[in-house]
């Protein structure tokens, strides 16, 4: 079905127990089916009844608001290394330009720093007006999370710590809709399931500064230009200000994802895509800056997001579910990849610190 809007599904059936287990039964294979049918025609959807009440959500954005408030040498405490890994902590803006794989040439082949940061600068002239706080999860064995200390903002670390936690719950929850929606087996749910690892999936606050309406008129200012995420998928929320847009693979026109009170925005990545052989797709989105003109005399507000990038463990092997592969009519697009290397091929050219 062509859609011009995004979509929106409702998951209570899997967050609620409230009605008689027949008819919750129903309700979820509805639910989760609507899910899948977004994922294979867009590759992204709004969602409601994910598990977090509003009141949750405004809390984060709350946290977030006062993260950034600070003055910038109280965020340079938790300073983010240089290099790409461990990506954790503040990085202020201007650090990162974000791509996507198919934008890199000759990936995988030379990848000497000197030739990576040329890549870089050839790629785009302008850093992503943004600045960020990336946050992993505390039993991450590979990167060790980066904390302001405590006197600087008391109870982020325990507050994040707990959000994360949270997230990672509601992530369960739409792969498991995702499952059934698939009607996948015993079997294909639990390779499904372990594209998500709750000690690897990574938590990151960002915020674009407002932008003044002269600046955008004469200089070149890019919030977060067009990629796909590299991950299995990331589940968003963004604040009442809006401002991100998806691509229909279909018309290839951008669909705004319009704030909608209850909803988080799910958009699939690179490795549900690869899983899948394309049935799902792997979403292109942006955030853009309207041209001046359109820009009122206030400027354009800050903005503020909060995305969940979901991901297996950095060793998994991530491979096309032999369901989605018919020699004939859908032959094998993709090779077996490891996620952790597929993963830093996309963010060495990311991200600008010196190594
Ligand atoms: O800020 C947003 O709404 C989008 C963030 C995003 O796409 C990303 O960080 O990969
Ligand atoms: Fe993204």
């Amino acid at each position: 079905m062509a859609s011009h809007k995004v979509q929106t599904v409702d998951l209570s059936a899997f967050t609620t127990s409230n009605s008689d287990v027949s008819t919750l039964d129903r309700e979820r294979v509805h639910a989760a089916k609507d899910l899948v049918e977004a994922c294979r025609t867009q590759g992204f959807v709004k969602i409601r009844g994910h598990g977090l009440t509003q009141a949750e959500v405004d809390d984060a954005f709350t946290w977030v608001k006062r993260l950034f408030d600070l003055p910038e040498e109280e965020k340079l405490r938790a300073p983010h290394p240089p290099g790409n890994m461990p990506h954790r902590g503040y990085s202020g803006i201007g650090l990162e330009k974000v791509y996507s794989i198919k934008d890199l040439p000759e990936y995988g082949s030379d990848k000497t720093p000197r030739h990576r940061s040329k890549v870089s600068q050839e790629l785009r002239k302008s850093s992503d007006f943004k600045e960020s706080y990336e946050v992993g999860s505390e039993q991450d064995d590979q990167q060790t999370n980066i904390w302001l200390p405590d006197d600087v903002l008391a109870g982020f670390r325990t507050y994040m710590t707990s959000l994360y936690e949270r997230l990672a719950g509601v992530t369960e929850t739409i792969l498991e809709a995702i499952g059934v929606g698939l009607g996948l087996n015993e079997q294909e749910h639990a390779a499904l399931m372990q594209l998500h690892s709750a000690r690897h999936s990574q938590l990151r606050l960002i915020h674009y500064p407002r932008l003044d309406k002269e600046a955008l008129g004469t200089k070149f200012l890019a919030r977060l230009p067009a990629h796909t995420d590299w991950g299995t998928m990331t589940i968003l929320f963004q604040d009442r200000n809006g401002g991100l847009e998806l691509r229909d693979p279909h018309t290839r026109q951008y669909l705004k994802a319009e704030p909608e009170e209850g909803t988080l925005v799910l958009n699939i990545g690179d490795m549900l895509q690869r899983f899948t052989n394309d049935y799902f797709i792997s979403a292109t989105h942006k955030v853009s800056v309207p041209d001046s003109n359109d820009v009122p005399v206030t400027g354009l507000p800050a903005r503020y997001s909060i995305p969940f990038f979901v991901g297996p463990m950095p060793s998994h092997t991530v491979a096309t579910l032999s369901r989605f592969i018919t020699p004939d009519s859908s032959p094998a697009k993709y090779e077996p990849v490891k996620f952790g290397e597929y993963g830093s091929i996309v963010s060495q050219y990311q991200y600008e610190g010196e190594e």
